[in-house]
């Protein structure tokens, strides 16, 4: 089995747990009461390259990185350095998440925040949103093309704005055709853990100027921003080496800064 089936199967057990103890109704009047999802795409896409920081306690592929006592304290951090979004993993078992992070990030930035986890459901989106989510990450290489498509159109009525992450060509075709907006390119391949940060360049000329293109993954610093600006991202996505780095409002300052570089052909101008 791949890491990726494994990961999705701990996933629906611990999605089981949740759903007996909170129904549909229940979230989906939680999302009635908080304020309405500001415009993730929208925040991923301007002069220069757009920041995305991520609040990851662990990974599959390097165990712990960063205990986080504080995520909210953290996501202050990333947006005092510049950042356009926070991303909060939410995945409990491989990457130490829980909607409690989401909760207190929500409640500590004005940014727009994401949900990453692994999405299979439709409840899942309702809680993305009823826990304050702005974005919510849905992996194409986890779902079914029709799974997709319904995932989709239901983030997008709950105002959610879907990050469609691909990582090869056939998954591109997949997200364009199942109309996603925002595409980002893993360089991590999630079925063997192995990072490519070629991946990027050989995807995106592949998805359309009408679509925001997000570099996810292995973004080091400044040097792997310029070339993934080089190669047309409109916004990277940032996890470890901000948790591990030790000063995280500065590492994201040194992003925004080197994202900002006029000479930079970034977007697509
Ligand atoms: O820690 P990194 O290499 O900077 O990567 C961040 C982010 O791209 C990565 O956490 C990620 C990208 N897609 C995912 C899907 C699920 C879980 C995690 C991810």
């Amino acid at each position: 089995m791949s890491v990726l089936a494994e990961i999705i199967d701990g996933v629906r057990e611990d999605l089981a747990v949740r759903q007996a103890s909170v129904s549909l109704d229940e979230l989906k009047q939680r999302a009635e009461r908080v304020a309405p999802a500001k415009d993730g795409a929208a925040a991923l896409r301007g002069d220069g390259v757009r920041v995305i920081c991520e609040v990851k306690r662990s990974s599959p592929s390097k165990g712990a990185l960063a205990a986080i006592a504080d995520p909210a304290g953290l996501a202050r951090d990333y947006e005092a350095g510049g950042a356009a979004a926070i991303s909060v993993l939410t995945e409990r078992r491989r990457f130490g998440g829980t909607l409690a992070d989401l909760d207190a990030v929500r409640a500590a930035v004005d940014v727009p925040v994401l949900r990453k986890d692994f999405i299979v459901t439709a409840y899942q989106l309702w809680e993305a949103r009823a826990h304050g989510a702005d974005l919510a990450l849905l992996i194409v290489a986890a779902l079914e093309q029709n799974a997709l498509v319904s995932l989709i159109e239901r983030a997008e009525s709950l105002g959610l704005t879907p990050l469609v992450e691909v990582h090869d060509e056939e998954e591109v075709r997949r997200a364009l055709d199942a109309g996603a907006r925002v595409v980002g390119v893993n360089a991590r391949n999630l079925k063997t853990l192995e990072v490519d940060r070629d991946n990027f360049a050989r995807l995106a000329p592949l998805i359309p100027d009408t679509a925001v293109r997000v570099a996810e993954s292995g973004v080091r610093g400044p040097h792997d921003l310029i070339a993934y600006a080089n190669e047309g991202a409109d916004a990277v996505l940032v996890g470890e080496s901000l948790v591990t780095g030790g000063a995280p409002r500065e590492a994201v300052a040194d992003l925004v800064a080197a994202g900002a570089h006029p000479a930079l052909r970034h977007g697509k101008g």
